[in-house]
């Protein structure tokens, strides 16, 4: 027998992958007040932190949502998970099956409030599955000795790159409302934007930047990415306003920055209207909210409403679904890349990984980390000339700071529930009592 067969034999002999354990923490992470079409960010935002826990003692880590839906759903689902393996990948998805969703937490409809798209039972499911996804893979690669981009068929690139996400901020969040202060400033203005912008590119070396937009009157935002424009030629610049304006205002803007936008993303909200607008310029429209599922693919590739999609592990069910869908992404000739909801040193080490392994991603991943000043791990991750580097440690290469997620879950632990479920329109009426979710399209 030679070395290597005696050393995989090995391998697999002394370890024992079957999920002893799973472990399950709540936490709330400090939130800048960061404006977008609903409202504004909350001074706290609840994740989710997974642990799996193997009979030879490998602890995986993976990271989702953690509003009261998500725990509902996870709780059960952890319980049915011990007993399996950690490399028993798809059968997490039939296992998922099996755990009741509360129908009253889905409406099957474009959910505009979260704006993530469609709310349905599978989706909310796969939001959940995601965790543990990337939690059973980080576990795995530990046991094996591999990073886990090599579990997905290896990394492409040593490097993946990121845009910086810029948001139109207060300086501060509510006077009388408990929150961490943030060194960002305000940037309600096209030189308040440009100023983020800069120092996002000094702080990380980012080269391209995404607006959110739907916060202000058009023109407005129209003024800011022309002021992106003028001082930063040549790079490439996104609009994403949630859905939030009409077909004939989506043209508008499509008209008045056609020559400097990458992309348009979701300017207006569904299928039927994305399709319209893509019809009627050349401007290539990107989307996080009308194809969120497998299931929307279809009429949205077959209308050409999309140019790119912006892919998301934790809605789309984890890292393999990830690749999945950038393979029917590749067959359609559409472009991929990633969205980005608040989140922490897990999701960027899983989103670096999967991306690492995908071919033809042509835009840099949005993410929002760097707005994230609170983590659970012991050393954060880092972006060098915009990109993070792809860790060839075992397993996703992160390691938990058990004290900091200790000191997170206690503020989550502690909190009345106000803060347990993300509502960016109860937060907008703290400063504006009278403030409702807008209805769309607002312009
Ligand atoms: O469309 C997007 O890119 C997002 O929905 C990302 C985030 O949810 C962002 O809008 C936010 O957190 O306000
Ligand atoms: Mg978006």
């Amino acid at each position: 027998m030679t070395t290597t067969a005696r050393r995989s034999r090995s391998v697999t002999e002394i370890r024992d992958l079957t999920i002893t354990e799973v472990r399950l923490t709540p936490i709330l992470v400090a939130d800048p007040p960061l404006l977008n079409t609903q409202g504004v960010h909350q001074p706290y935002t609840p994740r989710l932190i997974v642990e799996v826990v193997t009979a030879d003692g490998t602890t995986g880590v993976g990271e989702t949502y953690g509003d009261t839906k998500y725990l509902e759903l996870a709780r059960p689902f952890a319980r049915k998970l011990v007993g399996r393996r950690v490399s028993d990948l798809n059968g997490l998805f039939v296992l998922a099956d099996e755990v009741a969703v509360d129908g009253s937490r889905v409406s099957g409809q474009v959910d505009v409030g979260g704006l993530r798209g469609v709310q349905t039972a599978d989706k909310l499911r796969l939001s959940v599955v995601s965790g543990f996804e990337v939690a059973c893979l980080d576990a795995l690669g530990k046991a094996l000795g591999l990073p886990v981009h090599a579990l997905l068929g290896g990394k492409v690139r040593d490097t993946v790159e990121y845009s910086a996400y810029l948001f139109y901020k207060w300086a501060d969040h509510p006077e009388g409302v408990v929150s961490e202060r943030d060194d960002w400033g305000a940037a309600m203005d096209p030189a308040g934007v440009v100023e983020q912008a800069r120092r996002f590119k000094e702080r990380y070396g980012f080269t391209s930047f995404k607006l959110k937009g739907g916060v202000f009157p058009p023109d407005e935002e129209i003024a800011a990415i022309r002021a992106l424009a003028g001082a930063f030629p040549g790079h490439p610049l996104r609009l994403d306003p949630n859905g939030a304006w009409s077909v004939a205002t989506s043209l508008k803007v499509a008209d008045a920055l056609g020559d400097v936008l990458e992309y348009l993303e979701d300017p207006t909200l569904g299928t039927p209207a994305m399709a319209e607008v893509a019809a009627r310029t050349s401007v290539p429209l990107a989307t996080n909210m009308c194809v969120t599922t497998f299931a929307e693919i279809e009429e949205a590739f077959g209308q050409g409403a999309v140019q790119v999609v912006l892919s998301d592990h934790h809605y789309w069910g984890g890292l393999r679904n990830t690749r999945e869908l950038a393979a029917i992404c590749r067959t359609f000739g559409v472009g991929v890349s990633m969205h980005s909801n608040t989140h922490l040193g897990i999701s960027l080490a899983a989103m670096t990984h999967v991306a690492s392994t995908v071919p033809g991603l042509h835009h840099a991943c949005d993410s929002h980390y760097p707005w994230q000043s609170e983590d659970v791990l012991t050393s954060r991750l880092t972006f060098e000339d915009g990109a993070v580097r792809v860790s060839d440690a075992p397993g996703l290469g992160v390691e938990l700071d058990r004290d900091r997620l200790e000191f997170l879950h206690r503020r989550w632990v502690d909190d009345d529930g106000s803060l347990r479920d993300r509502d960016d329109a109860a937060a907008m009426r703290v400063a504006e009592p009278g403030w409702v979710t807008p209805t769309v399209p607002r312009w």
